[in-house]
């Protein structure tokens, strides 16, 4: 487990971590999202020991990463696929981290396979595509069976099967009781494989809770009724406290009720109801609404300055 308190990085002119104070528990992925600049790679640099913190700290285990004993076995990261030699080939490059970690060669023909790299194992990574980088930088977190995995934006560049065979890794190695964070602006593939999400904005923590909490808090999640008796249902609805939107139709859309109380209001009013179903809003859609206005670089700014030219 990682523990991060009141972690805080500040450059000349930018706060880019904010006071950050969460835990990251073992047995689920956590996906680790936020806009462009948010702050993501520098709280993962910092877990790391790569950056010093202005303010704060980081545990893994209770101690500080330069405090571990084995780190290797501790935590695994990818955070830069070109952070290799580019001379060396994929097998050269994991037999080097197993010699300093005292690992074993066969080791290093197991991360070899489960990355799917047998056939370019020996050639030069220089040869690599970002795919097969990002593959061996995966293979290299893993490499020393770590009890926490660091993934810094794993599924860019790889190929369909390359991202199904990340899902079920990370859910794997959750399964095994690993804590696996993943940064990744791929919501798709965060909902798919998270079981907890957070979400940072300039540098501040604005989400941290399991998914099922993140649906439940959903701005845009209600349920959706069709009746022909549509606004006798609303005034019978919003008589108990929920908040009805209506087609001026059959159709409404109710929020801050549950819909096993939406269907018995309904029964007892005697109201015919012909669809009474919930709207699961998609991860992107709760993430756009945490981050709305947090942006240090939106694609609206961008537009909107366009237009004042
Ligand atoms: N060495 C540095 N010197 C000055 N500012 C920095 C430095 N490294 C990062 N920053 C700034 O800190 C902020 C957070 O950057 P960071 O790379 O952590 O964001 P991120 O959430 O990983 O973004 P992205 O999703 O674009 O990768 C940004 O505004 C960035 O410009």
């Amino acid at each position: 487990m990682i523990e991060i308190k009141q972690l805080t990085k500040k450059y000349t002119d930018k706060v880019a971590v904010d006071n950050l104070t969460l835990d990251i528990h073992s047995g689920v992925v956590t996906g680790f999202l936020g806009p462009n600049g948010a702050g993501k790679s520098t709280t993962m640099r910092m877990i790391l020991g790569l950056i010093d913190p202005t303010k704060g700290y980081v545990f893994i285990d209770k101690k500080p990463y330069c405090k571990l004993d084995n780190p290797i076995n501790k935590i695994g990261a990818l955070i830069d696929a070109d952070a290799v030699n580019p001379r060396f080939s994929a097998r050269q490059h994991l037999t080097f981290m197993a010699t300093a970690a005292n690992l074993s060669k066969a080791r290093v023909e197991e991360m070899i396979f489960l990355t799917g790299l047998e056939k370019a194992g020996d050639k030069p990574i220089k040869e690599y595509s970002f795919g097969m980088r990002q593959r061996l930088g995966i293979a290299g977190a893993l490499i020393g069976d770590p009890d926490t995995i660091i993934l810094d934006e794993p599924f860019n560049g790889l190929d369909v099967d390359g991202i199904k065979w990340l899902r079920k890794l990370t859910m794997d190695l959750a399964l095994r009781g690993k804590a696996v964070l993943v940064s990744s602006h791929l919501m798709g593939e965060v909902q798919e494989i998270a079981g907890r999400v957070i979400v940072l904005a300039r540098g501040q923590l604005i989400a941290d809770m399991d998914m099922k909490e993140m649906n439940q808090r959903s701005l845009s999640g209600y349920v959706q009724v069709k009746t022909n008796r549509a606004q006798e249902l609303r005034r019978a609805l919003e008589s108990k406290g929920a908040d009805v939107i209506s087609n001026g139709k059959d159709d409404i859309q109710v929020r801050n009720m549950e819909i096993k109380k939406i269907g018995e209001i309904a029964f007892v009013n005697n109201i015919p109801l012909y669809e009474l179903s919930k709207y699961q809003p998609t991860l992107e859609q709760l993430y756009t609404e945490l981050t709305k206005g947090r942006e240090d670089y939106s694609s609206n700014n961008t537009k909107k300055k366009r237009e004042e030219k």
